[in-house]
């Protein structure tokens, strides 16, 4: 029998090693069940139920968060948080906390567009709870697994941030990049526009001043890309900079934007850091926030470190004119 582990161990603290061959046995199996999308199943198909978040389930967010619970078992968790359960499952023994979103992207299932999965583990605490509420920067490691034209797995574990390919023919994962990290110039942004109406001040000027381009405060061009998959976006992010934006709008359920803190917005802000960018809610860094509820969502803004403080100051002065922050030549990224 084959002994071949699914992911190279050398940049993986010795703790940690059963959780990260789990959680990538299993991200391997979840990359084979997607590249058979509509063969045997119709993945992007209405699961006819609701998450705690309120979203539509798609009968693959229920599958691959059975698949990444039965990973979680398997690999040493105590206590497993997932967008897809109301509450946090008490696997009952083993060192480990696994916050995960099991699918990400889930409008993009049958689009054939990149989706992930994204995770942050923590040690576990006594009690179910206090496995979660609690800093986010008490997180141990954290990553994501994109399913795009290449499976890759891309983690932090404490000590910068490692890039790894699924190699098909061998079945398990190669490392490819054993430092990433975010190029600090870049004249992109993504954001989802069709929002825009409902955006705080800070936010359209921020954006106002990138679309005014060559003649506006910038002096310069920019790219605009909304691809709908944070783990894609997080991934065009780490490989060539930029900066992505999900802030709080005035629609019902988005006063504190869409992302969640414990799921999504603190493992990409501790990869971001550990990458040399930035991550902020507009006012603070997502790396001194707290986690109060389970499924809490927060404004969120990632990227190239430059770009991250410079809507910071945006929000730091919303009422002042925004082409001062041009002639003024602050932040100039
Ligand atoms: O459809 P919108 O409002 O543009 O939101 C897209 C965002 O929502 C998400 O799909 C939310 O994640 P889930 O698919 O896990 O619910 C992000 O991946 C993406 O950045
Ligand atoms: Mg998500
Ligand atoms: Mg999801």
């Amino acid at each position: 029998m084959s002994t071949r582990r699914a992911l190279p161990e050398t940049h993986v603290p010795e703790p940690l090693r059963p959780l990260m061959q789990s959680i990538a046995t299993a991200s391997i199996s979840l990359a084979r069940l997607i590249a058979r999308n509509g063969i045997e199943h119709k993945l992007g198909a209405d699961a006819e139920a609701t998450n705690a978040g309120g979203d539509s389930q798609k009968a693959l967010d229920v599958w691959a968060d059975d698949l990444f619970l039965k990973a979680a078992r398997d690999g040493g968790v105590r206590h497993y948080a997932s967008e897809e359960q109301d509450r946090v499952v008490d696997l009952g023994a083993g060192d480990w906390a696994l916050a995960i979103d099991p699918l990400d992207g889930s409008s993009n299932i049958d689009t054939n567009v990149s989706i992930g999965t994204i995770f942050s583990i923590y040690a576990a605490a006594d009690t179910p709870d206090a496995s979660f509420l609690r800093p986010v920067s008490e997180q141990v490691g954290a990553g994501y697994v994109i399913y795009g034209p290449q499976t890759a797995l891309v983690v932090t574990l404490g000590q910068g941030v490692q890039r790894y390919a699924l190699d098909y023919d061998t079945g398990a994962f190669v490392l490819v990049e054993p430092q990433v990290s975010i190029p600090p110039e870049s004249n992109e942004f993504a954001v989802n526009a069709s929002n825009y109406r409902h955006w705080p001040k800070p936010i359209r000027a921020y954006v106002d001043d990138c679309v005014a381009g060559v003649d506006g405060p910038r002096g310069k061009n920019f790219n605009m890309r909304w691809i709908a998959s944070l783990v894609a976006e997080a991934h065009r992010i780490l490989a060539r900079g930029g900066v992505f934006l999900y802030p709080a709008d005035d629609r019902k359920g988005y006063e504190r934007g869409r992302l969640r803190l414990l799921y999504e917005c603190a493992p990409i802000a501790m990869l971001c850091a550990q990458a040399g960018g930035g991550a902020t809610d507009g006012t603070d860094p997502i790396l001194q926030m707290r986690v109060e509820t389970l499924h809490q969502r927060t404004p969120f803004i990632f990227g190239t470190r430059a770009k991250v403080a410079r809507i910071a100051a945006y929000h730091d002065m919303p009422e002042i004119e925004s082409a001062l922050f041009g002639r003024r030549g602050l932040f100039r990224s």
